[in-house]
């Protein structure tokens, strides 16, 4: 099916195999310089140049284009409203499963997306920051819902995105840490304006019908330009669990202050066990229950294969 034809097609999303949409990078060269490629190799040591230039730079290019549209419409506001030089960041989102490469791709988005022409100013902000800390966690008994909807505050995630696309001029987030497996008591991210925000998360697409416990009705997405959903199947989400955990194992578990520490001393068949319950009982259930019936609110789904690769990108009408 050519691109034209899928137009007509009744889903809401045209869909794109890796070359038809690696093609759209269009006359776009891959002149990273160097440094940026080892910048980009410094996000991730496993990232092959081709996922950048074959998926991601399409892409780059896609939100470059909304981006402008968006600060044209702007200025119509601002003309109709009679006021001038507001700034407002335009949000992009990006949503899927726990291990399935959310925070890799927002880096590699966030790089992209400021070496363009415009060197527009890129903030990653990730929801982990939003979890209730464990204190809180362990008193309602939801240390095994980590994740899950009701162990976010969500009031306060709503009205960080609230606040950022208000044009607040100093916005801060509270900051999660995967060492000590908890928030960082008193530490911050602050977010000045930037001319882009990626909010990075499990439950960036999620609603008012994910959280019967609040009794908001604006959500995440009420705020979000521009949604994306990493998608795998379940089988390789669970092995890419169960890798990270092993790389943790060697490097950061070794670490005195992480809060897996005592796994180091694990031997790899039973920290396979481990990792392989934590998924069943916890990520994989959070992903059937909660995060994949997500999926189909996203601007632009992107499916991987084996190895991260990305095999077919689907991009709403
Ligand atoms: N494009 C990629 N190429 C190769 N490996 C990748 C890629 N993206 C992610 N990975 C690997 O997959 C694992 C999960 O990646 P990452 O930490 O980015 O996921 P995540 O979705 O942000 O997870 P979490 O929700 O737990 O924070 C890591 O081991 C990472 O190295
Ligand atoms: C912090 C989250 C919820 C999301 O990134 C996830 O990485 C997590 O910690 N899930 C809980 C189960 C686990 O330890 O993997």
């Amino acid at each position: 099916m050519n691109n034209k034809q899928q137009l007509f097609t009744l889903s809401p999303y045209m869909e794109f195999s890796r070359k038809q949409w690696a093609a759209l990078r269009d006359s776009e060269p891959l002149t990273l310089t160097e440094q940026e490629i080892i910048n980009l190799k410094g996000i991730n040591e496993d990232l092959s140049l081709d996922e950048v230039s074959q998926v991601y730079l399409p892409l780059s290019r896609l939100l470059n284009f909304y981006i402008d549209s968006n600060l044209q419409n702007q200025a119509v506001l601002e003309k109709f409203l009679g006021i001038k030089n507001q700034r407002v960041p335009y949000i992009i989102s990006v949503a899927g499963s726990v291990a399935v490469g959310k925070s890799t791709s927002a880096r590699v988005l966030q790089a992209l997306l400021s070496r363009w022409s415009t060197h527009r100013r890129v903030e990653l902000v990730t929801t982990d920051g939003f979890l209730h800390p464990n204190h809180i966690l362990r008193e309602r008994d939801m240390m095994q819902k980590k994740g899950f909807p009701q162990s976010y505050d969500i009031q306060n995630l709503v009205r960080f995105v609230s606040d950022i696309k208000s044009g607040v001029p100093r916005v801060e987030a509270p900051v999660y840490s995967h060492l000590t497996y908890d928030i960082l008591p008193g530490e911050t991210q602050i977010i000045e304006q930037p001319d882009i925000l990626i909010l990075e998360g499990l439950n960036v697409l999620q609603s008012g019908m994910d959280y019967p416990q609040s009794p908001h009705r604006v959500f995440v997405s009420d705020f979000v330009d521009f949604s994306i959903y990493v998608d795998a199947k379940e089988e390789l989400l669970h092995q890419w669990y169960v890798n990270r955990f092993l790389k943790f194992r060697k490097g950061a578990f070794s670490d005195p202050d992480s809060y897996f520490h005592s796994y180091a001393q694990l031997s790899e068949e039973e920290a396979v066990n481990i990792a392989n319950n934590i998924w069943l009982e916890i990520n994989g259930k959070n992903l059937i229950q909660n995060i994949q019936p997500t999926r189909e609110r996203a601007s632009l789904i992107l499916t991987k294969g084996d190895n991260h690769a990305v095999e077919k990108v689907r991009l709403r009408k």
